[in-house]
């Protein structure tokens, strides 16, 4: 993984912190012939590693200064198997051809999900810090017939003080997987 502090971040737009890139990508079991559709790529944070391990991504967001970012990140890290797409996802998934999804940004999840279901996609991995987002993300996949297996993800960091070490903890993940 690469540190969080190697990507070029801005406030504003959260990157999906290293931790939870590992086990997402973990969850996605990528290979060198997929290709696969980041839905919210916000920083480029997931977009970049995904691509490090498969054939082509698609990075799509509808915030300009995400997509942005998402470019600065690419070239950064001198990744040229990707296209970044602005737009809301629900309107562009049925142009593309991919054969797994990384979903970071929920926005019309529930279509997002359906348009994933009537392509054949086989393979999904959604990432949400928001708890009724998770249980409406684990229903629709459930409704349109995915197996699902849901984690969460609690990560502390260490911090110096003065009589030794102590943890600082992040906000839980919920890491969302469904295949069929
Ligand atoms: C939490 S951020 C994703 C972080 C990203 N995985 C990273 O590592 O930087 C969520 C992003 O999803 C985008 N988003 C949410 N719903 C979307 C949709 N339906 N279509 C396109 N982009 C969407 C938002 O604009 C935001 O930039």
């Amino acid at each position: 993984m690469i540190p969080d502090s190697e990507f070029i971040r801005k406030e504003r737009i959260p990157i999906t912190k290293e931790e939870i890139r590992a086990v997402s990508i973990g969850k996605l079991n990528l290979n060198k012939d997929d290709v696969v559709v980041d839905i919210g790529c916000g920083s480029g944070g997931m977009t970049v590693e995904i691509a490090r391990r498969c054939k082509f991504v698609y990075a799509i967001d509808y915030e300009e200064e995400a997509i942005n970012l998402t470019k600065q990140n690419l070239a950064k890290f001198n990744i040229k198997n990707c296209q970044v797409i602005m737009g809301r996802a629900e309107d562009i998934l049925n142009n593309l051809e991919f054969n797994k999804a990384f979903i970071g940004g929920t926005k019309n999840i529930e279509r997002i999900i359906e348009i994933l279901n009537k392509k054949g996609i086989n393979h999904i991995v959604a990432n949400t810090i928001v708890l009724e987002n998770a249980v409406k993300i684990i229903n629709e996949l459930e409704n349109n017939g995915y197996n699902v297996e849901a984690v969460n993800i609690s990560v502390s960091y260490s911090k110096k003080i003065p009589s030794g070490h102590m943890f600082l903890a992040k906000n839980p993940i919920t890491i969302i997987k469904a295949v069929r």
